[in-house]
């Protein structure tokens, strides 16, 4: 295992900025490979997966589930008497989760891959050439092969006067949360807002969702977003789209905020997940001449985003997930190492694990028809199906097809329902391996599974 760094200067072949997932697999891989490699990270090695995104609050909405099953028991099984305790969750995630944010099993991780670790924040100063401000001051490092970014985001609080005069929750607050506030005001109906509404509404918070875009996950199929509102309502949040909040006052321990021609909503907390933001301009990109105002650089299909730069991760925006992460680092891996792998973004899968789960891959219909595409698809609800109207209560959800007509492949798809990120993985496989509609038609499905539902979609398609 090779010392912790402490010097002043130091040349290795390639330095990788911001461990995040991807970050932190690549760092380890080229060390591995026999090059010298630094891993620079100014917060917690692994980046906001591991530690205030994917692990913890899927850890809550494990919780969040089990109570929401206790309670359909009572209907399906006997009687059940569920008192939601937030303390198990907050230990779960502290103890198992993160260590109690401390990262020493990764750093301990990569430096036994051989990787060398510097702690701090980098700036790039030249090509190939890195300032480092850290606990133990300043340190310049020259990267010979080169720099990768994986430098992720940060969430964004949206300038509403008045918001950020008092406390705020993001992900990174929530996630560290010891008790349920009374009450909870979300901003933002993307995944974040509606994972964490749902957790909170489960374990007995008052939520109000408050969503600018006419729907939830508006990348997403609307018929999603409009079952998922439904959902929501069901679990007691009030779900409030297309809404303009115009300001925010902090007072008595409680945030108002106004809404433009609606009721103000008070509550005890604030939640922002409205997106979130990167600042390249503090990276140094235009050293290599790169625009410093954009949200990240751009890259070819081997993450390269300039001669001796490669970039990975949420930066590229090719997909805010940690599976991107990982995939990307795997290009950008092998293309430093000499081999020849191209991105390939056709079927992206993503999960949002709100119950029911959502899950898609591939374009929506809406960006298939954008894409100039001739468009069919196919639409099966799941209480329609045969497990569905077994599994009754919880049942909610739908399978949507999105098929390019003109090869006969499907290139879209949506899984929302009970599992339904399990059963995208069958619909990623289509897509990804562009197998053709007729093949999918004249496969067997398991009786009576969820993903069987998927026969009855390719039955639904139409132009
Ligand atoms: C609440 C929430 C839930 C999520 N749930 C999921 C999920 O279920 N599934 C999923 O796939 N994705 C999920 N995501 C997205 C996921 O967290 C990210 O896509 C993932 O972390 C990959 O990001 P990344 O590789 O770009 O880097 P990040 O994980 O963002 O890490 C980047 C690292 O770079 C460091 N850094 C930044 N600048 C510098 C610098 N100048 N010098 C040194 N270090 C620097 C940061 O400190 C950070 O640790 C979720 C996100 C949020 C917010
Ligand atoms: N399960 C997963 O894979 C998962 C889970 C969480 C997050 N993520 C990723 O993390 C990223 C961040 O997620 P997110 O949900 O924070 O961002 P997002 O950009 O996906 O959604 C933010 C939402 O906030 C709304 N919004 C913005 N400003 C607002 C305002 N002033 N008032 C009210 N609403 C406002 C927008 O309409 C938007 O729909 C996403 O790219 C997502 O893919 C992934």
């Amino acid at each position: 295992m090779k010392e912790w760094m402490t010097m002043a200067e130091q040349t290795v072949d390639v330095a990788v900025v911001g461990l995040g997932p991807g970050g932190e697999a690549l760092a380890a891989r080229l060390a591995g490979a026999g090059l010298s490699v630094l891993g620079i990270e100014s917060r917690l090695v692994g980046g906001e997966c591991p530690y205030f995104a994917c692990v913890p609050t899927k850890m809550m909405t494990r919780a969040a589930d089990a109570l929401a099953e206790a309670r359909r028991a009572g209907e399906l099984a006997g009687s059940v008497e569920v008192t939601p305790d937030w303390a198990p969750v907050a230990a779960r995630i502290r103890d198992e989760a993160t260590a109690d944010w401390d990262d020493k099993a990764a750093v301990d991780r990569l430096l036994e891959s051989g990787a060398r670790f510097l702690r701090g924040t980098a700036r790039i100063t030249a090509p190939g050439e890195l300032e480092v401000t850290g606990p133990d001051g300043t340190h310049t490092v020259t990267a010979t092969r080169g720099i990768v970014l994986n430098t992720g985001t940060d969430p964004a609080v949206p300038p509403i006067p008045g918001l950020a005069d008092g406390p705020v929750w993001t992900n990174r607050e929530a996630v560290r949360a010891t008790e349920v506030p009374e009450s909870l005001a979300v901003i933002g109906g993307g995944p974040v807002g509606c994972e964490f509404a749902q957790v909170f509404a489960r374990f007995g918070a008052e939520v109000t969702l408050l969503q600018s875009n006419a729907r939830l996950l508006p990348q997403d199929e609307p018929e999603a977003g409009e079952l998922l509102a439904e959902r929501l309502a069901a679990d007691g949040v009030a779900v409030r789209t297309g809404v303009k909040i115009t300001g925010a006052t902090h007072a008595d321990g409680r945030v108002t905020l106004q809404v433009e021609g609606g009721e103000p909503v008070t509550a005890a907390r604030v939640l922002v997940a409205a997106g979130r933001k990167t600042d390249m301009a503090a990276l140094g990109l235009g050293v290599y001449g790169l625009d410093e105002s954009a949200k990240g650089p751009e890259v070819d299909d081997r993450m390269r985003a300039a001669e001796g730069l490669w970039a990975i991760g949420d930066i590229t925006g090719k997909g805010a997930f940690t599976h991107m992460s990982m995939y990307q680092a795997g290009i950008a891996g092998d293309d430093i190492l000499g081999q020849e792998t191209k991105a390939d973004y056709r079927a992206v899968p993503r999960v949002t694990f709100t119950d029911p789960e959502v899950g898609s891959v591939g374009l929506s219909e809406a960006a298939a028809r954008e894409a100039g595409l001739n468009v069919r698809t196919g639409t099966t609800q799941i209480p329609d199906s045969s497990r569905g109207f077994i599994h009754k209560l919880g049942n909610a959800g739908l399978i949507k097809l999105v098929e390019d007509a003109e090869r006969g492949v499907l290139v879209g798809a949506t899984s929302m329902g009970p599992g339904g990120g399990e059963v995208l993985g069958a619909l990623a496989v289509a897509v990804h391996g562009e197998v053709p509609v007729d093949t999918l038609r004249g496969m067997i499905f398991a009786y009576p599974t969820f993903h069987r539902a998927i026969s009855s979609a390719l039955d639904d398609l139409r132009g």
